[in-house]
């Protein structure tokens, strides 16, 4: 199995070596051997002072929280259970976030005649389509001049997009979307706005009319669509999003029903729109030119479950990357009528669908395809956050596919003639044939998932540090026993197949500790009772057979604590709890539940959280290039997550680095130490896909 390494130092370039791999020796460790020993102080900063009995809340059976009350006596507040956001929406469309879905008999009358932002009067006909958001109708003029004018202001027919006031994207006035047409408009492959308003109810938008969408054609068409036709709608889409993406923005949303045809029975029928700009976000910050910063928001979702990235269910901030992955998935949908993915239901489908995209591989996901589609899928599913994707390469894979003429082909691709022409200008040349030899970069998302040992490590003045693996129930009081006798205390602790692992330090700065093992994940009445007298969970782990062990301490600079265990990770929670000014010092998995624990007076200043069906690597490093460091980790065997942190009191050493190895990394820890590395926080789970 596969051991990668990384790490940050402060002011160097981060290292990424590999490091051998090195067979578990399948039993104990005696004592490691130890740099030089100094003990901390061991005074107790949690205080003394009653605290009045705390109150259990129990949302269901499998989601608690146990919150310790304020020394003011305050009541304890009660959590509900909160899940991850489900989106649904009708037609063919698989389901969508952050639509404001209306439904039909429920929405205002909308007016018999439209006349806005000095437009002229039009009569509504009939409905062309309708999203989350708005109704598109067809609007023809009342009094015509020219009835042969086909588009533009005076056109005789045109789209007419309502939006109710009341709908969410009008909370703070007009939609969102306007101030996208205002840049986007025009642009290639996007329709061209030619007034917006507002009358009575209603903000309405006067756009081009266009025709069918690819999903009409596609379901129109007994649910098949040519090889050929499905390559130049990629050669042509990439060719718009390329425009876009020039212009500062990214789509969101990109699907077969959000790309339009032009009118049938005109000269632009074969040509490609791209519509709905209600979910695009800008990737380029308009004032300095720089790319947006990274974040992720694990509670957060936008665009349509069946076509969005990975990275978009995750909560990631969009880019680039996000709207050619949405278009690989538009394009093999198009080809083999289903994606993988589709079926799920249930209030669990997002997290489902997501974690099958993860776990399909291009291979799987192509198969029967011809092979640009596939590399095209690898090329997408590979772009970084802030990578520049190489729109001429993509396109020019598809070339194979398509006729010769361009004037044969199914899907007017002159845009793309065009992009491929500059490029080849820029370049000197004509085309981006034979541009470089660069090969489909390494697959990440493989279809086989891992579980492997995650460790990290941070650079500290000389200690004791002491680790203990595989360790059985019957032994833990042992070597607990020997360790707390040479003045060492347990800093973390982790599971694998039932067998415990046991960090204990000289350096924790803890007076006291308690643990407790117990059958099931967590034992609510024991915590409380070690609450009473003054102890905090400093440590806990779980095991796939429902048992845990927690581990309270007396000394930390802790003032009050919480903690909640849920069936998915509770990020809305974790959300909540750091605007009350709690931070999550701890963590742990058993099976597929999560516990968290959170306390006030951490000593942390920021927190940020990493959560991937794999070890997010890029996640991590953007957050260590922003100050943070991994503080808490914990892997089920789908997802892996990691709590990074901001100290209050700068570390006299930031460095940080983090190890996945298969086994236990024993001889890695002592090679560590040789280096002042100490382990500082330990998890078993899920790591590669
Ligand atoms: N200019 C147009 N000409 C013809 N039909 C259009 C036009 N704009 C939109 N439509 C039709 O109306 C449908 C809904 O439009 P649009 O996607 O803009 O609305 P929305 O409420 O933002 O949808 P979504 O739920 O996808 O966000 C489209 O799928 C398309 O079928």
């Amino acid at each position: 199995m596969r051991q990668l390494r990384s790490s940050v130092r402060k002011g160097r370039e981060p290292i990424v070596p590999n490091v051998p791999h090195t067979p578990s020796p399948g039993k104990d460790e005696p004592d490691a051997p130890t740099t030089r020993l100094r003990r901390r102080g061991t005074g107790n900063r949690a205080g003394g002072g009653r605290k009045k009995k705390n109150d259990v809340v129990n949302g269901d059976d499998a989601v608690k929280e146990i919150t310790l009350p304020r020394r003011t006596g305050e009541e304890v507040k009660v959590e509900e259970v909160e899940k991850m956001d489900e989106h649904e929406s009708g037609g063919g469309s698989g389901n969508k976030g952050l639509a404001a879905a209306d439904d039909e008999g429920s929405t205002p009358p909308l007016p018999e005649r439209v006349q806005v932002g000095g437009s002229p009067a039009y009569r509504i006909e009939k409905k062309l389509g309708k999203g989350g958001f708005g109704q598109v109708y067809v609007g023809r003029r009342v009094n015509t001049t020219n009835p042969l004018e086909r588009t533009g202001p005076g056109a005789v027919e045109v789209a007419l997009k309502f939006e109710h006031r009341s709908s969410k994207g009008c909370n703070y006035g007009p939609p969102y979307e306007w101030q996208v047409y205002n840049v986007l408009g025009g642009s290639h492959g996007v329709p061209r706005v030619h007034y917006k308003g507002r009358q009575g109810d209603y903000y309405i938008m006067v756009m081009d009319m266009l025709g069918p969408s690819l999903w009409d054609v596609w379901n129109n068409n007994s649910h098949m669509m040519s090889t050929e036709m499905v390559a130049c709608i990629a050669i042509e889409a990439i060719s718009i999003l390329e425009k876009l993406h020039s212009r500062g923005y990214v789509h969101g949303d990109v699907k077969p029903e959000n790309f339009l045809l032009g009118p049938p029975g005109t000269p632009d029928e074969k040509k490609l729109f791209l519509v709905d700009l209600g979910l695009a976000t800008k990737w380029r910050d308009t004032s300095t030119g720089l790319h947006v910063e990274y974040d992720q928001r694990p509670d957060v979702f936008r665009g349509t479950v069946r076509y969005a990235s990975v990275h978009a269910h995750l909560g990631r901030t969009g880019s680039r990357r996000d709207d050619l992955e949405s278009l690989a998935y538009t394009l093999i949908f198009l080809l083999r009528a289903k994606l993988p993915w589709q079926g799920y239901q249930g209030e669990n489908k997002g997290f489902l669908v997501c974690k099958k995209k993860m776990a399909t591989s291009p291979e799987t996901l192509c198969l029967l395809c011809p092979v640009p589609f596939r590399h095209f899928v690898e090329y997408v599913v590979n772009l970084k956050f802030d990578e520049e994707p190489n729109y001429a390469k993509y396109i020019s894979l598809f070339d194979g596919i398509v006729g010769p003429n361009p004037d044969n082909r199914p899907i007017n691709t002159d845009g793309a003639q065009k992009l491929i022409y500059q490029v080849g200008q820029k370049r000197g040349r004509l085309t981006v044939q034979g541009d470089d030899d660069e090969q489909p970069k390494k697959k990440v998302r493989m279809g086989m998932p891992a579980t492997q040992w995650i460790s990290v490590y941070n650079g500290r003045r000389p200690m004791k540090q002491r680790y203990h693996y595989n360790v059985a129930d019957e032994r833990l009081a042992q070597h607990i026993d020997k360790g707390n006798e040479d003045g060492l205390f347990i800093s973390s602790v982790a599971c694998c197949s039932s067998l415990w692992a046991l960090i204990m330090d000289a350096g924790t700065g803890f007076s006291d500790q308690v643990y407790k093992l117990s059958p099931c994940f967590l034992h609510k009445e024991w915590i409380m009772e070690q609450w009473e007298t003054n102890y905090y969970i400093s440590a806990l782990a779980g095991s796939s057979n429902g048992s845990s062990l927690v581990v309270m301490s007396k000394g930390t600079q802790y003032l009050q604590q919480s903690y909640k265990v849920s069936e998915s990770f509770p990020f809305k929670w974790i959300n909540k709890k750091w605007k009350e000014g709690f931070y999550v010092t701890a963590m742990a998995t058993s099976g597929n539940k999560w516990a968290i624990v959170m306390s006030r007076g951490s000593g942390f200043s920021d927190q940020t959280v990493e959560l991937d069906f794999l070890y997010p690597s890029e996640g991590i490093h953007k957050r260590w290039d922003a100050g943070y460091r991994i503080t808490a980790t914990a892997a089920t065997w789908d997802q892996a997550a990691f709590v990074l942190s901001i100290p209050r009191r700068k570390p006299p050493d930031e460095t940080q680095e983090t190890l996945r190895t298969s086994a236990f990394p024993s001889t890695h820890v002592k090679e560590k130490w040789a280096k002042n590395l100490y382990i500082a926080s330990v998890c078993y789970g899920r790591t590669v896909s």
